[in-house]
């Protein structure tokens, strides 16, 4: 008997073999999935009738901070530089483990109710992350974050944390947490250290998670000080391959393009924070269009304001038709890829697409709704006019996070509360 059947559903597999299958089954034993098509097994545990949905692969959001839910519109509407420097990284400085542990549980709570099953993420106590991964059942790549400034000292207490979470963590929670290096950035850690956290993450076997390029003013101090960019200092110390991440990547050449094509490196383009921070317009298309593995993230909440990947996937979509000029860039189907199929690519995990053999991350979309009536495309739904409070079912690894809008893993109003709390206190203490 296996686990869970989910029938009568719209399979959007992603699988581009099997392509959509109309009115069919999913079947799933073990964390895996193990039949899927019109005829299956008839017995299970738990029976799904999904008539009027579509299952699909969970949503992987490459490019996130967590617990960065507790400062959602805590400064808005300001550069970059002025953001980060006086108002987030001062709050960030009042941070504890158990601010870090509430914020990070109330992004897993808002990612299962919005159709995240894996995510990327960067920040400081990533233990209390992993506690709240662990905690809820979601799957994560997760990093903590190394800023150097060119403070040898700092930049080795930082080296060391970062290895010991990556020993510590790795293949956590039955294999559904990840780890990596996340050095923050290449204006924040010189050449150097990055040199030094490749070396490690080489030796560890773990991959690399890196904010590249993301405003005019990091280019600019690159060629200030290394009389290049961040893509050409990166590669020549030898820090790129496939097991790289690297966020944003808005500040691109064509040879910059070229090079991350030809060192298979993962690119997570967060559309929403780029353009809430005026950072630019990455080249999706080029990049798309010569082979780079382009994903989604969303950034943290301080520069989104939310976690929701269905917003991510339209703004993506209409960003590069605008910044192009071509209503035909970016179609549905292709955006759909980007944060489902490329995202699981960027992260090294079996998942993104629905087939046998692969675990079991999956989403159900509810398409009875006055807003996606009538529906004659699918793939356009998904991304033009549903939003993450369509999902309605959250599968991951095999385990119901969410059924039928009811979240089975966590005590939602709990960690609600405790999320404000948490972040009226913080507050309280940075004005103090
Ligand atoms: C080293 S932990 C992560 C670090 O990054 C900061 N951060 C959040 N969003 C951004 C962004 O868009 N660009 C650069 N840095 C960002 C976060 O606040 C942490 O300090
Ligand atoms: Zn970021």
């Amino acid at each position: 008997m296996a686990d869970i059947i989910i029938k009568n559903a719209y399979v959007l597999t992603m699988d581009p073999d099997a392509g959509d299958i109309k009115k069919g089954t999913v079947v799933i034993e073990d964390g895996k999935i193990t039949e899927i098509g019109v005829k299956t097994k008839e017995s299970a545990d738990t029976v799904i009738d999904a008539k009027g949905s579509v299952v699909m692969p969970g949503l992987v959001n490459t490019h996130t901070h967590a617990a960065m839910t507790l400062f959602r519109g805590y400064a808005d509407d300001l550069q970059l530089a002025e953001w980060l420097e006086k108002h987030i990284w001062p709050a960030e400085a009042q941070l504890t483990a158990e601010d870090v542990y509430r914020g990070s549980l109330l992004a897993c709570l808002e990612m299962i109710r919005s159709g995240t099953t894996s995510f990327a993420d960067m920040y400081f106590f990533m233990d209390e992350t992993a506690k709240a991964v662990e905690a809820s059942g979601l799957r994560a790549s997760l990093s903590h974050g190394l800023i150097e400034l060119w403070n040898e000292e700092k930049g080795e207490n930082d080296l060391k944390e970062g290895k010991r979470f990556v020993r510590a963590w790795q293949g956590a929670a039955k294999g559904r947490i990840k780890t990596m290096y996340g050095p923050h950035a290449p204006n924040t850690c010189s050449d150097e250290f990055l040199a030094k956290v490749k070396e490690a993450a080489r030796q560890d076997g773990a991959g690399l998670h890196i904010h590249v390029l993301e405003t005019e003013a990091e280019l600019l101090a690159m060629k200030e000080r290394y009389g290049k960019c961040s893509v050409h200092m990166l590669d020549d110390i030898g820090f790129f391959g496939p097991d790289v991440l690297a966020a944003h990547c808005v500040w691109l050449s064509d040879g910059d393009i070229e090079v991350l094509r030809e060192k298979g490196v993962n690119v997570s383009h967060n559309p929403i924070s780029n353009m809430k921070l005026a950072s630019g317009t990455a080249p999706v298309y080029k990049m798309l269009e010569r082979g780079v593995n382009v994903s989604l993230g969303t950034d943290g909440c301080a520069s989104n304001n939310n976690l929701d990947l269905f917003e991510e996937m339209k703004t993506a979509a209409l960003l590069h038709k605008l910044s192009t000029c071509n209503p035909t860039a970016l179609p549905a189907r292709q955006v759909l890829q980007m944060a489902t199929v490329n995202g699981a690519k960027a992260l090294g995990t079996e998942t993104g697409m629905l087939k046998t053999g692969m675990k079991a991350d999956m989403i159900i979309v509810d398409m009875k709704k006055p807003h996606l009536t009538p529906c004659f495309d699918v793939p356009s739904h998904l991304v033009y006019s549903a939003g993450g409070s369509d999902v309605r079912t959250t599968i991951v690894d095999g385990k119901i996070l969410m059924q039928d809008y009811r979240v089975m893993v966590l005590d939602e109003q709990k960690v609600i509360e405790e999320a404000q709390k948490a972040a009226e206190e913080l507050v309280a203490r940075v004005n103090s």
